[in-house]
């Protein structure tokens, strides 16, 4: 027989009155050649650490950090893609799905994959990304100084060309930390901008007009987020 009329409910505030918050969820996929440092980068801004050692990514990676902006709770989704043709080609399709932002990453030791972001800008606007969706692009490996390829300038003329902002950075380097998550952050912070954005598990989310980016006066990318 049940005693009294407390109907078994643990004690402790009645879920159904708490106030519903929804977090959005923000899916950022991270593009470019093999071995460019793609899942370093994410390691790095969602873990806090340089992975000891990595294996060529089959497929696709997800990773996840929560941020707080100005008290709202954001999920970034972090798809480290595959660099390689041969692990990437069945799900190309599922990058470019209802992505909210691109990041499109290069060697500064190695020219070649500098040279092939051209192809892989292709590849983006190829799969009906809209236009205003933000990219961002990142040289990085800048800790090698020594075997730097890529100059700073030839960089910042490709990145003003395709209008994006250019964050040079080292994922190894303890030091450039807040810089790889200042590449995210930027990101995150102009996609908040875009109020009315839905979360990204609604299906065929419009595409929201949003500010022009600008160009970092830093070629590094250093200092605030200039969104
Ligand atoms: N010196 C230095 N090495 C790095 C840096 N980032 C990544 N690496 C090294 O570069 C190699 C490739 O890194 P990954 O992050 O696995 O490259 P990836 O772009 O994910 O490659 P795929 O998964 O094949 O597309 C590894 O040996 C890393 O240790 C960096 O900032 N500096
Ligand atoms: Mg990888």
């Amino acid at each position: 027989m049940a005693a009294g009329g407390g109907g078994g409910r643990p004690p402790g505030p009645d879920p159904a009155l708490e106030p519903y918050v929804q977090t959005r969820i923000f899916k950022i996929i991270v593009i470019g050649d093999s071995n460019v440092g793609k899942t370093c980068l994410t390691f790095r801004f969602c873990g806090g650490t340089f992975p000891g050692k990595t294996e060529a990514t089959i497929g696709v990676d997800f990773r996840e950090k929560t941020v707080e902006i100005e008290g709202e709770r954001i999920k970034v989704q972090v798809w480290d893609t595959a660099g390689q043709e041969r692990f990437r080609k069945s799900m190309v399709e599922h990058y470019y799905r209802n992505v909210h932002a691109v990041v499109f990453v290069y060697d500064v030791t190695k020219m070649s994959s500098f040279t092939n972001l051209k192809t892989w800008i292709e590849e983006c606007n190829g799969h009906a990304v809209p236009p205003l969706v933000p990219r961002v692009l990142v040289g990085n490996k800048c800790d090698l100084k020594d075997l730097i390829q890529v100059p700073s300038s030839l960089a910042l003329k490709f990145a003003d060309a395709h209008n994006m902002l250019l964050f040079e950075t080292s994922a190894k380097d303890p030091q450039e930390s807040q810089n790889v998550d200042a590449i995210f952050m930027c990101l995150v912070c102009r996609l908040k901008a875009q109020r009315s954005l839905p979360c990204r598990d609604t299906e065929g989310w419009p595409a929201q007009p949003q500010p022009h980016p600008r160009r970092l006066d830093e070629a590094s990318g250093k200092g605030s987020c200039p969104c």
